[in-house]
């Protein structure tokens, strides 16, 4: 991970909860689009040896998921990326299509890797070339990202592609973190590079199909060897000046074992403090929410919204970030909750966001039987499952409070449930009842 980034420099990364009106606008943009065919390749054939681990690190499960994963679903929720082309040593194919089949990979094509870097992303050009299917478009940009940089936004691979289109290529850098120095043979410093004058480069890199192809016919067996960029194979066999873009630090490639748990922690940190609440419009359920809301800002959480349901574009607009929490009060019926993940997966929102919902039931009745109670966690806990594979993590809380006094909106809670109820909030939703 990059380590000269000062507090300013911090990473946007991408977070579950917009602030304010301005992610609002952004919402309302149009989107972004691209009128030329862009097709991706991910190498992703190599072993990871500076992670010391036997497993590959792209194939490393974060949060039940493998890295490899998140950096597909980044590709393929861009709705102008045509095929994600996933370079894969032969021996992990079978692994690739098995991760393709069980989070739902829609866009994937998987090629088998070389020896080196850059003969996998060779092999993934030379099959965007030889496509079959078809709706694949020879594509007129590739965009070339390693499998192991898993956040990337789509607001920047805009930015790659334009100028690829443009200028022929295009690729990320960063501020140098540390000065380049070049040593004698003996081991003594022989002289060092002005740091100012330098850049990191980094990925996503972009180039016109027919740049990277011609790159590739030309280029030695040196290249092919030894090489690290493509950027300069372009400028070196095809004339192409890549055209330069600062990029965010949220690009850096897990490389050492201490980069997944930083890659780890950056995806919790995506699933946001603050939540959307959402009614129903029942009277019981928007007075246990007013309750929700106090114990929220008593522990000073950042936004707590309530609304009585999804309707419209403000519906759209919150199913595209937020996470939530579906109040219900008798009776039970988990038809609700399995609307609330069919309209986040219709929404296909970004992996690298979980969408978290936690059903907060309340029983005003009297006290269900354990039978009843066994079926009906088996059904939520189906719903549960069903929902993981989508990125959707559904947890439970089931109340039992036939006295509905206290929940009056107009009544002020009581501390001893706002005290229970701060208890709910402030625990991991891990530790919760997961169903
Ligand atoms: N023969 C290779 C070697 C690397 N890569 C891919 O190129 C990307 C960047 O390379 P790097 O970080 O060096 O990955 P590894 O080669 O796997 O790591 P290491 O050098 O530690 O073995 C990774 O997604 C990696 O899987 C590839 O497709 N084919
Ligand atoms: O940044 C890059 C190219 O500009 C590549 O990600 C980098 O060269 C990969 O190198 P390595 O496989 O040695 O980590």
């Amino acid at each position: 991970m990059q380590s000269d980034d000062s507090e300013q420099d911090r990473p946007a990364y991408p977070r579950v909860f917009p602030t304010g009106e301005a992610r609002k606008s952004d919402h309302l943009k149009a989107g972004l689009c691209v009128d030329f065919p862009v097709s991706v390749v991910l190498p992703a054939g190599g072993t990871g040896e500076r992670t010391g681990l036997q497993t590959p690190k792209q194939f490393c499960p974060f949060l039940g998921r493998p890295l490899i994963s998140y950096t597909v679903e980044s590709f393929e929720r861009v709705s102008w990326i045509q095929t994600v082309v996933v370079v894969v040593a032969k021996e992990n194919t079978g692994l690739m299509m098995d991760i393709i089949q069980r989070f739902q990979h829609k866009k994937v094509l998987v090629v088998p890797g070389g020896s080196t870097r850059h003969r996998s992303i060779c092999n993934g050009v030379a099959a965007l070339g030889e496509q079959r299917r078809p709706a694949a478009h020879k594509p007129k940009v590739v965009i070339i990202h390693d499998a192991v940089r898993p956040f990337v936004d789509e607001d920047f691979l805009h930015k790659i592609a334009t100028a690829a289109k443009e200028q022929g290529a295009a690729g990320a850098i960063r501020p140098l973190v540390s000065t380049v120095i070049a040593t004698t043979s003996e081991g003594y410093l022989d002289h060092s590079l002005e740091r100012a004058k330098y850049r990191a480069s980094e990925m996503p890199q972009g180039f016109t199909y027919d740049v990277i192809c011609e790159a590739y016919q030309k280029c030695t067996e040196s290249d092919f060897e030894f090489g690290t960029e493509c950027l300069h194979l372009a400028l070196q066999y095809c004339g192409t000046n890549a055209k330069l873009i600062d990029g965010p630090p949220t690009l850096w490639k897990v490389t050492y074992k201490r980069d997944l748990a930083a890659a780890e922690s950056i995806i919790k940190e995506t699933l946001s403090q603050s939540a959307c609440l959402i009614t129903g419009g029942l009277e019981a359920a928007v007075a246990l929410a007013n309750v929700l809301q106090k114990a929220f800002g008593a522990l000073d959480m950042t936004e707590l919204n309530v609304t009585p349901d999804l309707m419209g574009d403000n519906g759209r607009y919150l199913l595209e970030d937020w996470n939530f929490i579906k109040v219900s009060v008798d009776p039970f019926c988990p038809s609700e909750v399995e609307a609330l993940i069919v309209a986040l997966e219709a929404e296909n929102r970004a992996l690298l966001n979980p969408a978290v919902i936690i059903w907060m039931h309340l029983s005003v009745t009297e006290e269900p039987s354990t039978s009843r109670r066994a079926t009906e966690s088996a059904a939520l806990i189906d719903l549960a499952s069903t929902a993981k594979l989508r990125n959707i993590l559904l947890y439970g809380i089931r109340l039992h409070q036939p006295e509905l006094v206290l929940w009056e909106s107009s009544a002020k809670p009581d501390k001893l449930t706002l005290r229970s109820l701060n208890q709910i909030c402030a625990g991991n939703p891990r530790q919760m009842l997961n169903i």
